[in-house]
């Protein structure tokens, strides 16, 4: 009844700089159970049905918890890598008096940047874990999530951008928008995050933020417009101009702590005067309360621009621009002051849970301390006092002591401790609401699950979490340090869904696969140096996977308790692949007689099918002009890649770069399965 591409063992294909990060069902193995040879097909299911949304608490009178949510804004940084995200996080740390010295990544004094609190991270000077803090600006409680900016740690960015409710996306005044820039623009758009964007390094040689500004607008299709207007550039870089207030800001002090507002020079008033335009004209285009004041042609306040600007960045429509120079402190403070004005509050964001309960219904949380508890668990992280949870709360209130029920794996757990993170520091506190991020020490939980006070079934939408798409076989040297090995590695699998362990049957070697060479090395040398055990390491190998060769005949049936009446059903018929050189890729005959199945569950099973299906798709190559850059796209097999940034760096003297990004897997060719199956065969054991 489905039909499938003919066979050859797949390859995965790879994009290298853009395209659409699809992880697409990558099994269709052949079942070899064969009970029924004609085709039939059954599917029952028993659920009840219910309202959509919870009824909103009733509350006449002003909640305690109004004044707090409103001055709350959780935060990510996320950027292409280099960009000076942890360099800004540890001005922002200092300004706001989280810290009393700035310390600078790969800095002479050696200590490193704050939120790079692990030794590899400092010595590298990258960041590969997302560290989370909190700080206080003019009275606003701001949480942030410090992201990784490599492809390889992408995981830790989707993870962070699950949980905000706004972002920063910073951009190189050099180098504009890069590969990585646009992945992490996609992810901000995926998970619905409004976000500012930041227009760092203006003092490198080089500099210019009107062609980055135009470059967001073109690909990152960014409706944007600038917020600031820099007062000189590269060494003559001085200041900002605020197109809202009209004024000229300028950072003094041996930190730029020290801002002083002047009048805007005389000569930049005809540069501002345009750029306050494009301002308004571009939030107009999207806001209808200001562009009723615009086609009046009456004069636009401060205070209805930034009202404006912050309903159209709130609804997603417009972008602000701001700009500076982490590193020479300037332009950090203003950015805070958007943080405040401009991203929004947990409240003005909507979230949704599903109600295990009621068969997975869609149910919209309030968002506010009133209501049952929920909370997501989006990140674990082993710590000095044991296994450390960050918690995203989404509705209710959570107490030192409280019971919390984990609805994924059924269990009730105790919280013997509730802290706020500060890198790899932290503040013991008894309670927390809706809209914080925090951690709990003891409860044993994987990334992704969700806790409750136990009145409700709610768990909040998955993660979209990537498929690993590289393997390396690794062993301890010594006997002695397999304990140690395999602690480790149970570890490192439950704080990182991208890594996998496995063992090969045939080899009887420890498999571990993740997102990339860097990622999987970067785990070897942490089991080395955290858990002092040294691994060899096999050669780096790509998952390959098994399509349909032949017919083949399933029979399955599928049963889940999910509290109520639960589900079943019952699938039976055959798989064959599709005559060779098929011009179709799949597909599908419904040979049902009569109503043995209703005919609306058709295109429901025809669908299913399809997402089984694995496609094969060409090499496509192309080409695009960036300024004096040349952008090449191409689909390429992982297989191929390896020792590609090397030859790469060698070919452009250093000057080329690339990312790539998972898009699908897809047939090999007759002689790259030949040449796997005599690998195979080479390593099998002699019988
Ligand atoms: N000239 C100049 N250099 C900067 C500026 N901001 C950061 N840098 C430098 O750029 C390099 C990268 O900065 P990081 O803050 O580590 O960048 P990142 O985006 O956090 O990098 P990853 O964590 O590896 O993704 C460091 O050498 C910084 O000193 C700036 O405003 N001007």
């Amino acid at each position: 009844m489905a039909r499938f591409p003919r066979p050859s063992t797949p390859r995965s294909l790879y994009t290298l700089y853009t395209s659409p990060s699809k992880t697409t069902p990558s099994h269709s193995h052949t079942h070899s159970h064969s009970h029924s040879p004609t085709a039939a097909l059954l599917l029952l299911r028993h659920f009840s049905s219910g309202s959509l949304a919870r009824a909103a608490s009733k509350d006449e009178k002003e909640p305690w918890w109004k004044d707090s949510m409103s001055r709350l804004r959780n935060i990510g940084i996320s950027a292409h890598i280099d960009s000076g995200k942890t360099t800004l996080t540890e001005r922002v740390l200092y300004y706001t008096g989280r810290i009393h010295e700035i310390h600078e990544v790969r800095g002479r004094d050696g200590v490193g940047a704050k939120m790079d609190s692990m030794d590899l991270e400092r010595e590298k000077g990258i960041t590969i874990q997302s560290a989370a803090t909190y700080c206080t600006w003019k009275d606003y409680q701001v949480n942030i999530i410090d992201t990784p900016g490599h492809v390889d740690f992408t995981i830790e960015v989707e993870r962070a951008l699950r949980v905000l409710d706004g972002a920063i996306l910073v951009l190189c005044s050099v180098g504009g928008v890069q590969s990585q820039s646009i992945t992490v623009d996609r992810q901000m758009r995926r998970y619905e995050v409004p976000r500012l964007a930041f227009i760092n390094k203006l003092d490198r040689m080089g500099a210019d933020p009107w062609k980055v500004l135009n470059q967001a607008r073109s690909k990152l299709r960014h409706h944007s417009a600038a917020m600031q207007v820099p007062i000189g550039l590269e060494e003559d870089f001085k200041g900002l101009i605020d197109l809202v207030q009209l004024k000229a800001l300028y950072f003094h002090g041996s930190s730029g702590e020290k801002i002083v507002t002047e009048d805007i020079p005389a000569n930049m008033e005809a540069l501002v005067a345009e750029k306050r335009r494009e301002l308004i004209e571009a939030v107009s285009e999207v806001d209808d309360k200001l562009a009723e004041v615009f086609l009046n042609d009456e004069p636009v306040s401060s205070t209805e621009l930034e009202e404006a600007i912050r309903r159209a960045t709130v609804a997603r429509k417009f972008v602000p621009v701001f700009m500076g120079s982490a590193f020479k402190n300037k332009g950090v403070q203003p950015l805070l002051d958007g943080v405040l004005s401009y991203l929004p509050c947990p409240t003005e964001v909507s979230s949704y849970a599903l109600d295990q309960s009621k068969n997975e219904e869609k149910v919209t949380l309030s968002g506010t301390p009133d209501g049952p508890l929920v909370a997501l668990a989006f990140k674990l992280e082993e710590g000095r006092f044991g296994q450390l949870t960050y918690l995203r709360i989404y509705e209710g209130v959570i107490r030192k002591g409280d019971f919390i029920h984990n609805i994924n794996s059924g269990k009730k757990v105790k919280i013997p401790r509730l802290v706020r993170m500060h890198s790899d520091e932290m503040e013991d506190i008894q309670q927390a609401h809706a809209g914080q991020i925090v951690a709990v020490f003891g409860v044993d939980c994987a990334s992704g699950d969700t806790f409750t006070d136990g009145s409700v079934k709610y768990t909040m939408t998955s993660m979209n979490v990537p498929e690993p798409v590289m393997s390396l076989a690794v062993q301890p040297v010594s006997k002695d340090s397999g304990g140690q090995f395999s602690k480790a590695l149970n570890r490192f699998q439950r704080e990182d869904p991208t890594f996998r362990v496995g063992l090969d049957a045939e080899s009887g070697q420890t498999i571990i696969s993740g997102m990339g060479e860097l990622h999987l090395d970067i785990y070897v040398e942490r089991i080395r140096r955290e858990y002092k055990v040294d691994a060899t390491v096999g050669k780096p190998r790509v998952n390959f996977r098994e399509t349909v060769t032949q017919r083949a005949e399933f029979d399955y049936l599928h049963k889940k308790q999910t509290g109520g009446q639960g589900q079943y059903g019952r699938v039976c018929g055959y798989i064959e692949p599709l005559p060779q050189g098929s011009s179709t890729k799949f597909e599908f005959d419904n040979m049902i007689v009569g109503q043995a199945i209703p005919s609306n569950f058709i295109p429901a099973i025809e669908k299913g099918f399809k997402e089984a299906a694995n496609s094969r798709k060409g090499v496509i190559v192309g080409n695009d002009q960036d300024g004096d850059d040349s952008v090449i796209t191409a689909h390429v097999p992982l297989n191929n890649m390896f020792g590609y940034s090397t030859s790469l760096r060698s070919m452009t003297q250093g000057k080329g770069e690339f990312t790539m990004e998972y898009k699908e897997h897809s047939a090999v060719s007759n002689d790259v399965q030949t040449q796997l199956v005599n690998t195979y065969k080479g390593t099998k054991p002699a019988e």
